[in-house]
């Protein structure tokens, strides 16, 4: 099985997003988190730290696994603390989890999704820390 990671960056209630490229054999054109595949014997958290600074030139500072996902790939969510700005060449913004339920995603996200529109962390839950 494929091992995905992905990044839940989130600030002030907003998700990263970006968009794949039109031109992507898979899921051409669907706004996704930042991630990608694990490399053979990578650990998910060093996958997600250097598709963090490969996508969006953004470093991972903190991050927190939640539940993965089975589909074609099993995708393995973080949340996480980033330092600094996205610089992508892909298209890309800060969505609610209830905006990104209304753009075009990849099937696999739509349970977490909607997981994070049904659980949005209490105010004083803070950022995550473990790593
Ligand atoms: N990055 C990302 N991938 C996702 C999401 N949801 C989802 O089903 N996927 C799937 C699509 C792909 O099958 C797989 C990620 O593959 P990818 O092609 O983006 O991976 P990669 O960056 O390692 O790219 P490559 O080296 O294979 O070109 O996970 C998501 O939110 N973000």
């Amino acid at each position: 099985m494929t091992e995905v990671a992905l990044a839940l960056v989130e600030r002030e209630g907003r998700y990263l997003l970006q968009r794949r490229a039109a031109s992507n054999a898979v899921l051409p054109g669907l706004w996704e988190f930042p991630g990608g595949k694990a490399e053979a014997g990578e650990p998910l958290l060093e996958a997600l730290r250097r598709e963090l600074r490969e996508e969006v030139d953004m470093k991972v500072l903190a991050a927190e696994p939640l539940p993965p996902l089975e589909g074609a790939v099993r995708l393995h969510p973080f949340r996480v603390l980033a330092e600094g700005r996205p610089r992508t060449s892909l298209a890309w913004g800060w969505f609610t989890a209830a905006e990104i339920l209304r753009l075009r995603v990849p099937p696999a996200n739509v349970p977490l999704l909607r997981s994070l529109v049904g659980a949005a962390p209490p105010a004083d839950s803070g950022p995550p820390r473990s790593i």
